[in-house]
């Protein structure tokens, strides 16, 4: 494998906030107290409400916001300017339109001038672990949604992050396609090592997914109200992990702690 140099040791950390408050202009904190911890290798789902701060906890990691209080540490060194040690998929298509689907998946390694050799090796690996291999010589308008998808993941992962952000990355796929993406996804990254934090306000899609759920809401100012392990294990197959014995138990659990996390932390109390 390609990753004993990466020093991806077990139990290090890779991204960590400490009493993290993050706000905007003179409006009040969105999320304070935020104190969250993603080790090396792991895939850690954030789940809350609409609006309650996920997609601005990954960007404090990818560097795109400061907090207002607090330390965000990546590494072990805080975050002082654009993270290029992550990877960021959104919903957004941000395939090039005009460039085959090899030529997309290349392009991080052509943008940090690796030798053509080596790309060409990553390619084809990235292409393989994301069953695209078919479609290396298609253009983006030949593919199907999934595909798309697929491609955008492989281009997200060829320079072997340090970290991958996802936010919401399935959100507008039908849940047949998305189901396979959840198993293209977790087959991708247990080959490449890849540590993952992933937003997403479906429940299943976290516990099917994630080694560890972090839900986030209580707000404003959101913070972690609850935290769960997932007892699944890495070898588990999303497309038949729901219909197991636990799976809805910890369903319910995520469902409880949810319709909690809607609740304003102040009114919680009274
Ligand atoms: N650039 C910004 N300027 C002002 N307010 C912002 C900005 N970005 C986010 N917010 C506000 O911060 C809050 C949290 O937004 P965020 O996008 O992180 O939530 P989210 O949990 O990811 O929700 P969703 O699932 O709807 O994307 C929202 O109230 C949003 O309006």
């Amino acid at each position: 494998m390609h990753h004993q140099d990466t020093g991806r040791a077990p139990g290090r950390t890779i991204f960590e906030t400490r009493g993290m408050a993050v706000g905007f202009g003179d409006r009040p904190d969105v999320l304070a107290g935020v104190d969250l911890r993603v080790g090396a290798g792991e895939f850690v789902a954030l789940l809350g409400p609409s609006g309650c701060g996920k997609s601005t906890i990954l960007n404090t990691a990818a560097g795109l916001l400061r907090p207002r209080r607090g330390e965000v540490l990546f590494d072990g060194r805080p975050v002082t300017g654009v993270n290029t040690s992550v990877g960021y998929m959104t919903q957004d298509d941000t395939l090039l339109p005009w460039r085959t689907v090899a030529a997309n998946v290349a392009l991080p390694l052509r943008m940090r001038r690796f030798p053509k050799q080596r790309i060409q090796e990553e390619v084809a690996r990235y292409l393989a672990f994301l069953d695209l291999e078919h479609a290396a010589g298609l253009y983006p308008a030949q593919l199907s949604g999934g595909m798309r998808r697929r491609a955008l993941l492989a281009r997200s992962m060829i320079y072997d992050p340090a970290l991958l952000l996802m936010d919401e990355p399935f959100a507008a796929l039908d849940a047949q396609m998305r189901q396979q993406l959840h198993a293209d996804l977790r087959r991708a990254v247990r080959s490449t090592e890849q540590t993952v934090l992933f937003v997403t306000h479906d429940l299943t899609e976290a516990a099917v997914l994630a080694d560890r759920v972090l839900v986030i809401g209580g707000g404003p100012p959101g913070g972690v109200v609850a935290e769960f392990t997932m007892p699944f294990g890495a070898e588990r197959d999303p497309a038949t992990l729901p219909y197991e014995d636990g799976f809805a138990q910890v369903q319910q659990e995520l469902q409880e702690a949810l319709t909690k996390a809607r609740v304003p932390a102040a009114k919680e109390e009274g």
